[in-house]
């Protein structure tokens, strides 16, 4: 099975409303899919969306890294040779992580394909279906309750909460959802590096010792500032995940060691795909340190790359995995099956995608 083409298009898909965090607003999945060609007439697919407030990739820099040096380096290379095409992928150039991440995912997608099994199996196969939380964007406290109270009644049991945009209104938005969904429900925070590293710790206590009950706290504070994460975890008593300052394995282990974060968020656009996360998996193994893995908004395609991961790994104990389901609609025939919080896989050879509806790949 020899790589022949690679082709790009574009996915626009409207969200059910605007995902609204402290980094930013948006109204609509702009993604790149990435279809890789083989001679033997099997396609891999892939996506990457331009989140360049949290990766620096907008939607120019993917097309340009894969069209470039990405697309040179992978023709006429056998899936076979797994290995030299990961190795050749990942050193093409530096960075660049999401263009990285929709090509690795195809290729996993013609991996699976190859050794007709469901890409979970072939890398653990641990489980075949998982239950994700749902996002709460940011807003007012009122309308926030009200988004909390919607999700709970279409079944889910988790909610991740936007806060990070004023901390002091943030106290208020919290006791507001508690108060709304009662304690049944688990409430995780995601602040996006909203907040001072001291200003962390007094607003968290408060939030602790309000009784709001919160499961974890993610990236309080700047993706750079590893002092000030481990400032924040020594701290409080609130677990705290790390999301954006682990973009690399290299990442994970520094603030491993460093003892900076609780938890690790996993996300294929930071790590370059799975074969990086799969490292991070294996590090955070073997320190004992659990693992989320999460998404940006991404439509199908990337996010059934990220549920196999899921489904393969027990290390990854925490599920983030809600772009589909703040899509409007879906224009991709088979992957992952969302029926809301549950997420299931079928058995299909690789990623099992059987038709990209509304995208021309050029
Ligand atoms: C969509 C997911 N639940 C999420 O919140 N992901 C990110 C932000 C993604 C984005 O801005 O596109 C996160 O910070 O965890
Ligand atoms: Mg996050």
């Amino acid at each position: 099975m020899k790589i022949t083409d690679i082709q790009l298009g574009h996915i626009s898909i409207p969200l059910k409303k605007p995902f609204k965090t402290a980094l930013r607003t948006v109204n609509s999945v702009e993604d790149v899919v990435v279809k890789i060609i083989t001679d033997t007439g099997h396609i891999g697919y892939g996506e990457a969306p331009p989140t360049g407030v949290i990766t620096g990739d907008t939607t120019g820099s993917i097309i340009g890294a894969i069209e470039e040096p990405i697309k040179k380096h992978l023709i006429g290379l056998e899936i076979e040779s797994f290995e030299e095409i990961m190795l050749k992928l990942q050193k093409s150039l530096v960075k660049n992580t999401s263009a990285k991440a929709a090509i690795d995912i195809a290729l996993y997608d013609l991996f699976g394909q190859l050794y007709q099994a469901p890409l979970y199996k072939l890398l653990g196969g641990y489980r075949k279906e998982i239950i994700t939380d749902i996002t709460i964007s940011v807003n007012d406290p009122e309308q926030m309750a009200k988004d909390s109270l919607e999700a709970m009644n279409l079944g889910y049991k988790t909610l991740k909460i936007k806060v990070g945009k004023d901390a002091n209104i943030d106290i208020i938005r919290m006791k507001a959802i508690r108060e709304a969904v009662g304690y049944d429900i688990d409430l995780r925070i995601d602040a996006n590096q909203g907040w001072k590293p001291k200003e962390a710790v007094y607003f968290l206590r408060k939030m602790e010792d309000a009784g709001i009950n919160i499961e974890f706290v993610e990236q309080p504070v700047a993706a750079y500032d590893f002092e000030g994460l481990k400032f924040v975890t020594d701290n409080i008593s609130i677990p705290v995940l790390a999301d954006e300052s682990i973009f690399s394995p290299m990442d994970a282990a520094k603030i491993i060691q460093m003892r900076a974060a609780d938890l690790i968020n996993i996300k294929l656009m930071k790590t370059g795909g799975i074969y990086n996360a799969l490292k991070i998996c294996a590090l955070a193994e073997t320190y004992g340190v659990e693992c989320m893995i999460g998404c940006m908004l991404e439509s199908k395609i990337s996010v059934t790359a990220a549920v196999h991961l899921a489904a393969a790994k027990s290390i990854i104990t925490k599920i983030d995995l809600d772009g589909p389901i703040l899509c409007s609609e879906d224009p991709i025939e088979g992957g992952a099956r969302f029926d809301e919080y549950k997420i299931t896989l079928s058995d299909e050879p690789g990623l099992g995608f059987k038709k990209i509806q509304g995208v021309v790949f050029k």
